[in-house]
């Protein structure tokens, strides 16, 4: 079981060593919130939140290979093994990088102005990272709610959690390829029809391959409930987040966070804590990573 306080008397300044290294490299490159954010994501439902994610191998074989973890951004990795560093030279072989994940995200969700929350901590890390193990582990854009609801009740995540958690695109991108059959053969009528002009302007059919979209057109650097607003008005980019205000079974909880920031801030903490003890390891399990990138063993 996770506690707050689990590394009171082992390194006692390690939340201000994270938050320090944090706010540095937030402060280079804003869109470390982003990729923080969608790391820790990607990590927990695979896994277990223990840094699986992180691992790096030379034979292109480890989970951060896998095709859908190709867009996840370089500077999450960068921050995690930043912040470890940081942490390492105070308190060496004590803090598991799944921690320092778990409390980056913290930080970079404040930084972008969201809530601020206690982070329970002890994770330990994995050993285990394939990219052959992310196959169907994860959501994808073309999701319907019953997907997505099962996917996310897979880790004792509710459909409420989930539609919070996917607030989470509030900030942030996505490549043209997640949306584009939205836009193509035919626009898709959930669409508002300026914005899918907007779209059409930006992702043509054959795209470069990095152009991107903001998730949240007007805000993509705030943490703010304009996500759910856009969601109303139909100027949700992805189909998996559209789907939340169409599908009546799940439009009142839109209509709810779009109306009341507060209720969403609330919802969304309590959904990063869910996610955070999503396949934890504990006790003896795992190691402590030295370095987040390599197994200790290798
Ligand atoms: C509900 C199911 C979800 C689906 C289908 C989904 C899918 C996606 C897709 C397709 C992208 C764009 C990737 C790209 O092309 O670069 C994206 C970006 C992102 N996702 Fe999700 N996501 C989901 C839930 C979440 C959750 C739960 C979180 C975190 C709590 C999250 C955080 C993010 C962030 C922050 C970005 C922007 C990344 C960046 O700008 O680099 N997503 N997501
Ligand atoms: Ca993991
Ligand atoms: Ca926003």
């Amino acid at each position: 079981k996770l506690v707050e306080n689990f590394y009171n008397s082992t390194c006692p300044n390690v939340e201000s060593i994270v938050k320090d290294a944090v706010t540095k490299k937030f402060k280079q490159e804003f869109i470390t919130a982003q990729a923080t954010l969608r790391l820790f994501f990607h990590d927990c439902f695979v896994e277990g939140c223990d840094a699986s994610v992180i691992i790096r191998s030379p034979n292109g074989n480890a989970e951060k290979d896998a095709s859908e973890n190709l867009s996840l951004a370089g500077d999450g990795f960068d921050t995690v093994i930043k912040a470890k560093e940081a942490v390492e030279a105070v308190c060496p072989n004590i803090v598991s990088c799944a921690d320092i994940l778990a409390l980056a995200t913290r930080d970079v969700i404040t930084l972008v102005g969201g809530p601020s929350f206690n982070v329970e901590l002890g994770r330990r890390d994995g050993l285990v990272s394939q990219a052959s193990r992310v196959e169907g582990k994860l959501p994808t854009s073309n999701f319907d709610l019953n997907q997505l609801n099962t996917i996310f009740s897979h880790h004792n995540l509710t459909q409420t959690d989930m539609i919070a958690l996917s607030g989470a695109h509030t900030i942030g991108v996505s490549h043209c390829d997640q949306f584009a059959n939205r836009l193509y053969p035919s626009i898709d009528p959930t669409l508002d029809s300026n914005y899918a002009q907007q779209l059409i302007a930006i992702c043509p059919q054959n795209p470069h391959p990095d152009t991107v979209f903001q998730l949240d057109l007007q805000t993509s650097g705030i943490f703010d409930n304009l996500y759910y607003k856009n969601l109303v008005s139909g100027k949700g980019l992805l189909s998996s987040d559209q789907v939340l205000f169409t599908n009546p079974k799940s439009r009142s909880t839109v209509l709810d966070f779009a109306k009341n920031p507060k209720e969403f801030n609330d919802a969304f903490v309590i959904g990063m804590k869910k996610l955070g003890r999503v396949g934890v390891k504990t006790g003896n399990k795992g190691e402590i990573r030295r370095d987040c990138s390599k197994f200790n063993s290798s």
